[in-house]
C-alpha cells in the first residue's frame, strides 16, 4: 500500500480512536451526574453507575493511548453499553416499583438509550455486527415489555393501557432498527464499491511486470501536469527510452530474463530520474520519462548520466544498453507533439548507433496522436 494511502488510513483511525473517546468522555459525565442524582434506594445507580463510569475512564485512556486494537475497543465498547443499558432495563421490570407512576419516566427515561444502542452499534461495528447488536437489544426489551403486559390478557385494565405503550415504543424501535439498519448497508456498500473502483482505476494505470504506471497512466500524467505547466509556465520534460536488442536478451537468455531486464532497468531508471516525476512502460523494451520542472537541457544531461548508469551496471547479470530521445513540452503544440518528438529523438539516437542520447529534431515531425495508440492497446474490458 502506498505511504499516502497508510497516512490517509491512519489518519481516519486517529479520527475514530478520537470520537470514541469523547463518547466515552460523556458516558462518563452522564453516569456521573445521574450518580449524583439518584434516588435513595436505587441500587443499580448507587453502585453500578461508578463501576460503569470508571470502565469508560480506562476505555478512554486506552483509546487515546493507541496501544489496543481499534476494531476490539470498539466490540468493547458497543457490548458495555448493551450490557448496561439492558441490564437497566431488566431492573425496572424485574426489581423495580410496580410501573403505576414510574412507567412514563421508565419509557422516557431509558427506551431512548436502546434507541441509541442500536444506532451505535450500527454505526460502530457496520451492518452484520451491527445488526446482532441491534437484534438482540430489541428483542430483549420486547420480551420484557410483553413479560409486564401478560397481564393484560387476564383482564387488568391498567396493564393493558401499559401494554399500548409498550407497544408504540417498540414499534419506533424497529422502524429505528430497520433505517439505522438500511443507512449503514447503504454506507459499507458505497464505501466498498469505491474501493473496488480504486483498485480497478490503479490496475487500469499499472504496468503489471514493473509495478511503474503503464502507458495510459504516463498519459493521464501528462495531461494533468501539463495543465499546471501552462499555468506555472514550469518547462517539462518527457525522455523516451527504448532497450538496445532487446530481442537478444529473450532469444539468448529466455523470456524471464528478458522480464527480469525490463523490472531492473524501471528500478534503476526511477532511481536516476523518477523521483521528481514519473517513470512509466511505454510498450514492451520501450520506457518514458516524465520530469516537471526540467527544460531540454537538464532532461538530456540527466538522461546521458542514465545512459552511463547503465552501460556501467549488469543487469540481471548481462550488459544492457539503452537508446534515449529527449524532448521539452511546448505548451503551444501539446501533448502529441511532445511524444512525436521524443519519438523523433530516440529515432535519431538508434540511427547514430545505440547506446546514445539524442535531443528532438528542431524539424517538428508530422502530427500523430499517441493518446489514439495507448487506447488502442487497453485491452478490452
Ligand atoms: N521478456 C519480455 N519480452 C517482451 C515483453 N514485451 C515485449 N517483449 C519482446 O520485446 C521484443 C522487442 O523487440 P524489438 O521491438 O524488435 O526491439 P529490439 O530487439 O530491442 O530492437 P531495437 O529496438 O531495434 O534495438 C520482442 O521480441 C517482444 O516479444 C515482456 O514483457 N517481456
Amino acid at each position: 500500500m502506498p505511504d499516502s494511502e497508510k497516512q490517509e488510513l491512519s489518519r481516519l483511525t486517529d479520527y475514530r480512536r478520537y470520537t470514541y473517546a469523547v463518547a466515552s468522555v460523556m458516558a462518563m459525565a452522564i453516569f456521573f451526574v445521574s450518580w449524583l442524582f439518584r434516588h435513595p434506594h436505587d441500587l443499580f445507580i448507587a453502585i453500578g453507575y461508578p463501576v460503569f463510569s470508571v470502565v469508560y475512564g480506562v476505555s478512554c485512556v486506552m483509546l487515546i493511548h493507541g496501544r489496543v486494537r481499534l476494531r476490539l475497543l470498539e466490540v468493547g465498547l458497543v457490548s458495555l453499553m448493551a450490557v448496561i443499558v439492558l441490564s437497566r432495563l431488566a431492573w425496572h421490570f424485574i426489581v423495580g416499583e410496580p410501573f403505576g407512576d414510574n412507567l412514563m419516566p421508565l419509557i422516557s427515561g431509558h427506551y431512548w438509550a436502546v434507541g441509541v444502542l442500536i444506532v451505535l452499534a450500527f454505526i460502530a461495528l457496520g451492518f452484520k455486527a451491527g445488526m446482532a447488536v441491534a437484534v438482540v437489544a430489541f428483542s430483549f426489551s420486547a420480551l420484557l415489555a410483553t413479560g409486564a403486559s401478560l397481564s393484560c390478557a387476564v383482564g387488568e385494565p391498567a396493564d393493558c393501557s401499559n401494554a399500548m405503550y409498550f407497544l408504540r415504543i417498540h414499534l419506533f424501535l424497529l422502524a429505528l432498527l430497520a433505517l439505522t439498519s438500511s443507512g449503514t448497508l447503504l454506507r459499507d456498500q458505497t464505501f466498498a464499491a469505491i474501493a473496488r473502483a480504486q483498485v480497478l482505476e490503479k490496475l487500469n494505470v499499472t504496468d503489471r511486470l514493473t509495478s511503474l504506471a503503464n502507458r495510459y497512466g504516463a498519459i493521464r500524467y501528462l495531461e494533468k501536469n501539463t495543465g499546471n505547466t501552462s499555468q506555472q509556465e514550469q518547462p517539462l520534460s518527457v525522455t523516451l527510452v527504448n532497450v538496445d536488442h532487446f530481442r537478444r536478451i529473450n532469444h539468448t537468455h529466455g523470456r524471464d530474463t528478458g522480464d527480469l531486464v525490463i523490472t531492473r532497468i524501471g528500478e534503476l531508471l526511477s532511481e536516476v530520474m523518477g523521483l521528481q516525476g514519473l517513470v512509466a512502460r511505454w510498450g514492451s523494451d520501450e520506457f518514458l520519462v516524465i520530469r516537471p520542472g526540467d527544460d531540454q537541457g537538464e532532461a538530456l544531461h540527466r538522461a546521458e548520466h542514465c545512459r552511463w548508469r547503465m552501460e556501467h551496471t549488469p543487469i540481471a547479470g548481462l550488459a544492457v544498453t539503452a537508446s534515449f530521445g529527449v524532448a521539452q513540452y511546448d505548451t503551444e503544440q501539446g501533448i502529441d507533439d511532445v511524444l512525436c518528438r521524443a519519438d523523433q529523438g530516440l529515432a535519431q539516437a538508434r540511427a547514430n548507433g545505440r547506446n546514445v542520447v539524442a535531443a528532438a529534431p528542431e524539424q517538428r515531425p508530422p502530427p500523430h496522436s499517441f493518446r489514439r495508440r495507448e487506447r488502442e492497446d487497453l485491452p478490452a474490458v
